[in-house]
């Protein structure tokens, strides 16, 4: 690649490209062409983006002789130091040899930007499977799960020379395994948090020669951090490496993709016991995830030694009903599929304190990637919750959610509108998990969030003065459908549960008026103001449910945004509405009942 091209290399954080501004949006999509265009350059045809992390990414191309190459980099806005890991990942990559891991091609630099070049690994990522079809089916886990092993032992039964070398993933996750359904070809990739395995299985030091042995500080870790959704106790604590680590990230993957869920944290309330998965398998996952070290490293243990024998059980497909979703949702087909973004209100009382704080001192992105707002000290099942949240944002849905938990019952208000009919089994599955953590959770209190379409955000610019720049007043788009009209709802206005000093922002009262207006007017919507010193975003979506009132509504609309610009504070504030006929009230249930394949399929 060019020194001009490298220079410039710019990548954002994982945020909607349409929530830059309209400056970086363009600098983001320049860069993206600069890169492809000059990995056409240098021959590689097809050049196309097919993956991006926290730390890089990853475009796939072919190159002369037919073969699939990928290109991983990391990203600009990474320090130096986080950056340069790319040359490690790309020798730890060069030590394996393994058909289930991508053959490691070249590591380049130009300049300060490194390109590690690998075999392309055919098929998609677990995530995004996990995303189309929802909870993966006991037959798919039992073969994905006895591959895991299998690269397990190759890892930690991996030589140098005479001596033992053992190596550890670090990171193993739905979205760094690439699954070919067609021919049953799995891969593990990214290998950035790869590490040669300080302690055995047993805990004892492992020393591939005497060198080593003497001039390693065998106290402290080399262990690098895995995602923080995925990783072991022990691994965030901070402990040596060890292929325990490895183990782990097996049992978060096959947990995570047997409940329909983005993270390990759920086990305690949808335990893999409740998951209709064969039962001695459901109790090996199960044993993997206990807080308990020696329960823990026994399953794992049992896991190495007996996954072919599970593995040979006879599994076949049994109709089930599709599971019904627990709040209801609409569905539409559309062609433009809305690019979806989750807003939640404050997570103050999901969060509970932290006394080990024992990560305060470990510097790592992806660690401040996943902390720096609140994971730091909240309790697994709020943890899985929020990221069943984040998990429902990824598909194309807008609409809003209201949890109360109260005394007795769990209370859920929603709206929600998918867009894409093919993904309505697995969306089901992703809300059951949603509401089913969050009728684990204890405390009292209530949580809302919208989701909405970053596409339409309307940006308007401010000059120095703080002044809005425009032509013309953006308008605010609805959609018009007739539901027979329930009782007057109340807005929700978005900060009601408490007020936070960082995001309160003053709106003006002809605003609050119009929404109150809004109001009663059977709808279904919300709108969110983000008021930065340099621009203002308008995050909405709007639902008008009775039609002949669509005069009085898109007035209101229109007078919603003519006071907008006289938005002076800075901070967030927002309200949506939610049909109050969709309350639906749960018990709350601190562990869902076991449920195992069944011992007799065929009956
Ligand atoms: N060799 C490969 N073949 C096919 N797809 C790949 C390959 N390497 C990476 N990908 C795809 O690109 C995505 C991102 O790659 P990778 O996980 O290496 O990036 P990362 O920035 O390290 O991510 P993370 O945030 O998980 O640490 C993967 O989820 C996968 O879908």
């Amino acid at each position: 690649m060019s020194k001009q091209s490298i220079h410039n290399f710019y990548i954002n954080e994982q945020q909607s490209i349409y929530l830059l501004s309209h400056h970086d949006a363009k600098k983001h999509r320049q860069w993206l062409n600069i890169c492809k265009k000059q990995l056409s350059l240098l021959g590689y045809q097809d050049v196309e983006l097919i993956g991006s992390g926290a730390f890089g990414f990853v475009f796939a191309g072919v190159e002369d002789s037919g073969a699939q190459w990928v290109f991983k980099f990391s990203r600009i806005t990474l320090a130096q130091s986080v950056r340069d890991r790319l040359e490690d990942e790309a020798y730890m990559l060069s030590q394996i040899n393994n058909p289930m891991v991508p053959e490691f091609f070249a590591f380049e630099r130009v300049k300060k930007q490194g390109i590690l070049m690998m075999a392309r690994a055919k098929g998609e990522d677990l995530e995004q499977i996990s995303l189309k079809q929802g909870r993966l089916k006991p037959r798919d886990l039992v073969n994905l799960a006895l591959k895991l092993r299998n690269v397990l032992l190759d890892l930690r039964e991996r030589k140098n020379g005479m001596s033992l070398q053992p190596v550890v993933h670090g990171d193993i996750k739905p979205s760094n395994i690439v699954w070919d359904q067609q021919s049953d070809a799995f891969s593990l990739v990214d290998w950035g948090s790869s590490v040669y395995a300080q302690i055995d299985v047993h805990g004892e030091p492992v020393a591939s020669n005497i060198m080593d042995l003497m001039s390693s500080d065998i106290a402290s870790t080399n262990a690098r951090m895995g995602d923080v959704y995925f990783i072991g106790d022990e691994q965030m604590s901070g402990a040596r490496s060890s292929p325990r680590f490895d183990e782990q990230g097996v049992a978060s993957t096959i947990y995570a993709l047997a409940s329909a869920q983005s993270c390990r944290f759920g086990a305690q309330v949808i335990p893999a016991a409740s998951l209709g998965l064969p039962i001695e398998f459901a109790r090996v996952i199960d044993g993997m995830l206990s807080k308990d070290k020696v329960t823990r490293d026994a399953a794992g243990d049992y896991f190495i030694r007996n996954m072919p024998a599970m593995a040979k059980v006879y599994l076949p497909d049994i109709s089930l009903p599709q599971a019904k979703p627990y709040i209801p949702f609409w569905t539409v087909q559309q062609s433009d599929l809305p690019d979806t973004v989750v807003y939640s209100s404050r997570k103050q009382f999901l969060r509970r304190a932290d006394h080990n704080q024992q990560l305060l001192d470990v510097n790592d992105a992806q660690l401040d990637r996943y902390y720096k707002e609140f994971l730091f000290d909240t309790g697994d099942t709020e943890k899985a919750f929020l990221a069943s949240i984040s998990r429902l944002a990824k598909y194309p849905v807008v609409g809003g959610l209201s949890f109360h938990w109260q005394q007795e019952s769990l209370f859920v208000e929603s709206s929600l509108m998918l867009h894409d009919e093919d993904l309505q089994d697995a969306f089901t599955d992703a809300v059951n998990a949603t509401v089913m953590l969050a009728q684990g959770i204890e405390q009292k209190g209530l949580f809302k969030c919208c989701l909405f379409d970053a596409r339409q955000t309307i940006q308007l610019e401010r000059d120095e003065t703080g002044a809005y720049i425009f032509e013309q007043l953006p308008e605010l788009q609805y959609s018009v459908s007739h539901v027979a009209a329930s009782e007057v709802t109340r807005p929700h206005s978005y900060f009601e549960d408490g007020k936070d000093p960082d995001e309160q922002l003053q709106l003006p009262k002809k605003i609050i008026q119009c929404v109150f207006e809004l109001n009663k007017i059977h709808h279904t919507g919300c709108i969110i103001f983000e008021s930065l010193s340099d621009r203002l975003k308008i995050h909405y979506y709007y639902r008008l449910l009775d039609a002949e009132q669509e005069a009085a509504f898109s007035a209101l609309l229109r007078e919603i945004i003519q006071y907008t610009v006289s938005i002076q504070d800075y901070g967030v504030a927002g309200f949506m509405k939610l049909p109050y006929k969709n309350t639906r009230e749960f018990e709350l249930c601190t562990t869902q009942h076991v449920q195992y394949y069944p011992k007799n399929p065929k009956r």
